[in-house]
């Protein structure tokens, strides 16, 4: 596939998605959103096009809000919807959607460049943020240290960058969106996520109950006694 033209996520898109993020009912297949959240520059868009459309664009511009990807996978008979939220790394470009990313998010991925030390100490500040946004401990998160295609210029150490992601219960892919051969490695950091999700099935089903009006959730304690992790 060609590469989606950039900026084209705008708030009414997110909204309309946000109503509907769990459920495609025209197949009743289950749609687990995962946002990309880092840097800008540091791949985000080349890492979610990687997964989506296959290959690494020629060219990319700043994101601009956020872009949607989707693809659909096959976990153990089921057919699941993966929604990549590509998101904006500039403040500018982001500010006016941030709710809008953490909203009903099931799973975040976390990037640095292993070439730029900057882009790994910030990710302190985006830790914070979704912390701040109240996304559930149960929301599973994962680290990934993009371009390591470019051997020579690493600047952040793997043995640093596990071991931030140990203390933060997160595991730690190192890969490049650009190399080819790293492709598979890219498939598995969101296949990773759509297994651990699949497996939270309690919590997962409930939002589709919730959905179709069978459930209604009094509060967030009812989400944490239900919490399967
Ligand atoms: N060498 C190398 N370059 C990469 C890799 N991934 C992305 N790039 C390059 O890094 C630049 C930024 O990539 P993007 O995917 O647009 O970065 P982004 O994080 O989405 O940036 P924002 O949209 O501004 O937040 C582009 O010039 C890409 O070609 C990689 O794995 N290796």
């Amino acid at each position: 596939g060609q590469l989606e033209k950039k900026g084209k996520g705008s708030l009414n898109l997110a909204s309309s998605l946000e109503l509907d993020s769990s459920l495609d009912h025209s197949v009743q297949t289950r749609i687990f959103k995962i946002i990309v959240i880092g840097d800008s520059n540091v791949g985000k868009t080349c890492l979610s096009f990687r997964f989506t459309g296959g290959s690494f664009p020629d060219k990319t511009e700043a994101t601009i809000g956020v872009d949607f990807r989707e693809k659909t996978v096959e976990i153990e008979g089921e057919k699941i919807k993966v929604q990549v939220w590509d998101t904006a790394g500039q403040e500018r470009f982001r500010k006016s959607m941030v709710e809008h990313y953490y909203r009903n998010v099931h799973a975040v991925v976390f990037v640095y460049d292993v070439t730029k030390m900057a882009s790994f100490e910030n990710l302190k500040t985006w830790i914070q943020e979704c912390n701040g946004h109240h996304v559930s401990p149960c929301v599973p998160r994962v680290l990934v240290g993009n371009k390591c295609d470019l051997v020579d210029q690493i600047q952040v150490p793997s043995n640093m960058a596990l071991k931030f992601a140990d203390s933060h219960n997160m595991l730690l892919f190192e890969t490049s969106a650009k190399d080819p051969k790293e492709s598979q490695n890219v498939e598995s950091i969101f296949m990773c996520l759509a297994c651990r999700l699949k497996a939270q099935k309690s919590l997962l089903y409930r939002d589709v109950e919730r959905q179709e009006g069978k459930v209604k959730l009094s509060d967030e304690s009812t989400i944490k006694n239900t919490c399967p992790c």
